[in-house]
This record gives C-alpha cells, structure tokens and sequence, in this order.
C-alpha cells in the first residue's frame, strides 16, 4: 500500500519549499520530493535560487562590491586601505559555506514543520500519483490529493555557444571560477549578465557583454535604463548592443566568439566565456504522457490564474509556469496554492511583482514604465528625483542614480516606480506596497519618511509628481 498524503510537491526550491511548509502549517499531511545534490554529493534543497542563483550570486556581489570600496572607495572617506587583493578561492569558499547553511537550514524548517523530505526524481503518473526514483534507481510510488509541480528551470544553451568544462560556462559555472579571467566574454545583458559581469569586472577582468538586442534593459523605465548603461560603462563593462553571437572556437585556452552588428561579422578573444541567454522550464519527464496535464511547445505547463493546471488536484508553480522567472514570485504561488488546497480564499497580484538587478548600484523596478503606460493610452504624470540631491547618498559616497514615480494623470494612481540606486531593491518595496494598496502619488507626497534615508529619494519622486519636490528645483510649478 502507497503512503498517502494530502500534498506531494515536487521540487524544494523556494516556490516548492514554501509550497511544502505552508501546506503543513495549514494542517495537511505534506510532503516535498527533491533530487539535487549539493557539492557534498548529497540531496540539497533550496533549488536554483539557494544552490547556484540568487544567493550564491549576491555572496559574490557583496564581496567584489566590497573589494572596490576598499580599493578605490575607502579614500574619498579618508581610509587608508594599503594595497588591498583579493582571494578568490576565499570568496568562493565562503558563498559555498552560506549555500551549504541556507539549504541544510531548509532541511530544518521542514522537520519543525512536518513535512516529508522524500530524496529522489518525481514524475508524475496519474492525477493522484507521484512516481520517486531513489538515488539507487528505485522507485516507489505515493499517493496524493493534491500535487504541486515546482520543478524550477534551467538555463538556455544555444548552438553557437556549446558549453565546455571550464572555458564556456553557464551562470552555474560563472560561480566557480577559482581566478579571475583576463578577459571574459558575457553572452546576454540580461539580469543574469549585468550581476555576474559586474562581479568579474569588478575583480580586474576587462569584461565585454554581447546582446543581440538593439535596446539595454526594454523592461525597465528607459530613462532609468539610460542612467544604468551609462553607469556600468564608467565601471568598465563594455556592453555592445545590437550584437548577435553567431559561433565560437575553442583555441587551447582561449575562446573565439563570433557576432554580428551593424558593420558586418566580428570576432572577440575570451579567457572565459559565460552564456546567459535566458533560462527554460525543466520539465521534460515530471509528467506521464497521456494525463491532460497541457505543455506549450516551450514546455511550460500550461496553468490558469491561481496556478491550477488543466487535471484538478494538480497545480503548477513558479519557474515551470507563465510569468517572471523570479524566485519571489514563486513563493507567492506557492502560498497561494497551499491556501486553495486548504480551502481558503487565496489570488495574488501578478501586476506588483517586483524585479531587481543586483549591480552597483542597484536596479529595481514594479508596474509600468512611462513608455507602457503611454502605449496602453495612459495618460501619465511622472515624477523624478537624483540621489545626487540627497543627503544620505552623499553621506553615504552613493550618489549615482534616480527615482521615478509613474502615476495615472486622472486619478493619480501609481502605475510604476523604477530606480537605479544604492539600496534600491529594498527601497522597491514601497513601489510593491503602493500599487498593492492602490496609493496614489499624493499618498507617498503625504507620507512622513525618516531623515536622512535614501527612501527620501522615493518621497521627493513622488511630490516631484506635481511639481512639488522640496531638495531639488521642479520641471513644472504650479
Ligand atoms: N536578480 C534577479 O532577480 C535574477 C537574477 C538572475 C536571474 N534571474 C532570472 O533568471 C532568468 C534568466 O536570466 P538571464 O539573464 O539569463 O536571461 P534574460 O532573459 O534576462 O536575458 C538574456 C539576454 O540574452 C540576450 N540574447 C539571447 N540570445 C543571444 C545571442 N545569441 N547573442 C547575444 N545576446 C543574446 C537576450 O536578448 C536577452 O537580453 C530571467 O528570467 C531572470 O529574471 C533573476
């Protein structure tokens, strides 16, 4: 006989695991199936995001962040940091440290909460049946009432690029590197192009990032793209835009890329090469053929608005489903999910998720830029305000940068809020909270920010609206 559960999720990243802990917190009998192994050989939960993404990927950022300070920074401020180097091998011992605490810390919460840990490859085999292949290829089979797809997705390999043991590498890759790489080529100028980039170019690599695309970050407010460019140009990344990758050659230990812009067929040297071309949903095999559970030809499983696939009792969340591929977002699906299967009333709010780009400085953004909303016929009212004009970011040497507030002209309702800034993945929350909340513009004007922060920046955006921002002279006045 089966073991039986309320709830099988497959996968234990963080739209999985939250999946997995809520469920239990909601009384039902959960259990998460998961099949990565960590460095140590053995089953690590956590996912892209703990194990080889978010976090792994800012323990690097902080620290080559950190490296520049003190290099160049620390004197503007009057420290005298001597001659400062870094060890690389030290910085990638200590990111495997925070991985290995975050991911056995989620082993943990899994136990304080009652959920399974099952170790072992699901598919999924009837709309109430979970298949799991060990590690040692057996495979046994559990029954569920309700089965939560979060199998995550992996990155995109593309024919002129083929990947290689340690020459051209995906972001996984990128993470490993146990010296820093004369000259390194960086496909895409995505977020995952622009963090890892930045963290290379920021340890001595002179780094070059080609995109096929004619414009730098669409998603993002342009005039907040603009200032980004700008900014990462004058720390060295050189990005070439318009720029198509056509092919690459292997010469010992060189890599010779190929690509294509306006003048015709080029050619680039690398030490090293990374491919961030985007990343694809992982689920080839977690369902048996023939179940009703609908793939688009991309092999996202195909979900409505509250993640139900097209089998009921079966759901689908996060990387493997329509939207951002955010880890974030993901978590909210899965709360959302395990409040359904309970019972509950439960919808989440696909317009106010949030996205940040961990560079120096930070982007991040939520709802419509100014050029959205315009194209929908909106019309709009907008508000700006440069750190260069607050008090804290001087105090703080951080003074590049802006925040714009984007209002609907009629109502005054926030549509968006972008900003390129120290600290402005943080600072977004209140962005995420406005539209949230349905705030207007004036809601923030009248709101009372602690001083000096840099959120004040936030605060003049948005009296910078009607024209009525204090610390800076105003476009138009009323
Ligand atoms: N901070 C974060 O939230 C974070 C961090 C890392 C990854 N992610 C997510 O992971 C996913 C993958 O990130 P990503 O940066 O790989 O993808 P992306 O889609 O953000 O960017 C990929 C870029 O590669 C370009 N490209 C594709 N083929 C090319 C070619 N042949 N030559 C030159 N350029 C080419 C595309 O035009 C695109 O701009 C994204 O959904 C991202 O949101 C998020």
């Amino acid at each position: 006989m089966a073991d039986k559960f309320d709830v099988i999720v497959i996968g234990a990243g963080p739209g999985g695991y939250v999946a997995a802990i809520r469920a239990a917190q909601m009384g039902l009998k959960t259990a998460c199936v998961e099949k990565w192994i960590g460095k140590d050989g053995k089953v690590a939960h956590g996912g892209t995001c703990l194990n080889v993404g978010c976090i792994p990927s800012k323990a690097l950022l902080e620290a080559s962040h950190k490296f520049v300070e003190a290099k160049h920074d620390f004197d503007d401020m009057g420290i005298q940091a001597g001659d400062v180097q870094m060890d690389v091998k030290k910085m990638i011992a200590r990111k495997d440290k925070i991985v290995k605490n975050l991911t056995g810390g989620i082993a943990g919460l899994f136990k304080a909460n009652g959920v399974t840990a099952i170790e072992g490859t699901a598919k999924v085999t009837a709309k109430d049946k979970v298949e799991v292949t060990d590690l040692d290829g057996k495979a046994s089979t559990y029954e569920a009432s309700n089965i939560v797809i979060a199998a995550g997705s992996v990155p995109v390999e593309i024919p002129p690029t083929p990947l290689t043991d340690d020459l051209i590498v995906d972001s996984t890759g990128a993470l490993e590197f146990q010296e820093t790489p004369k000259r390194l080529g960086v496909i895409g100028a995505g977020v995952i192009g622009l963090e890892l980039g930045s963290v290379w170019n920021r340890l001595g690599s002179e780094v070059t990032v080609l995109e096929a695309l004619d414009s730098f970050l669409p998603m993002v407010d342009t005039a907040i793209a603009k200032e980004t460019q700008k900014l990462l140009k004058k720390q060295g990344l050189d990005i070439k835009l318009n720029a198509r990758v056509t092919g690459s050659e292997v010469k010992g230990k060189e890599v010779v890329v190929k690509y294509e812009d306006s003048e015709g067929e080029k050619e680039i040297t690398f030490d090293k090469l990374i491919v961030c071309v985007g990343r694809r949903p992982y689920t080839k095999g977690v369902v048996a053929d023939g179940l009703g559970i609908e793939l688009d030809q991309r092999g996202f499983i195909h979900v409505d608005d509250q993640c139900r696939t097209s089998v009921p009792g079966v759901y689908a969340i996060g990387d493997c489903v329509r939207g951002p591929m955010l880890a974030h977002k993901a978590s909210e699906e899965g709360m959302m999910v395990a409040d359904i299967i309970a019972g509950h009333k439960a919808q989440m709010n696909y317009d106010a998720i949030p996205s940040v780009i961990y560079t120096f400085p930070e982007v991040a953004w939520v709802g419509m830029t100014e050029q959205d909303a315009k194209a929908a016929g909106i019309k709009v009212k907008t508000g700006s305000f440069p750190f260069a004009a607050s008090g804290r970011a001087m105090a703080n040497n951080a003074t590049e940068g802006q925040a714009k507030v984007i209002a609907d002209a009629e109502t005054d309702r926030v549509l968006g809020m972008h900003i390129v800034g120290q600290h402005a993945g943080e600072m977004i929350a209140q962005g995420v909270i406005a539209l949230e909340f349905g705030s207007s513009a004036e809601d923030l004007a009248l709101t009372c920010y602690a001083h000096p922060t840099m959120s004040e920046a936030v605060h003049e955006a948005a009296l910078a609206v009607e024209g009525h921002a204090i610390h800076m002279a105003n476009r138009k006045k009323r």
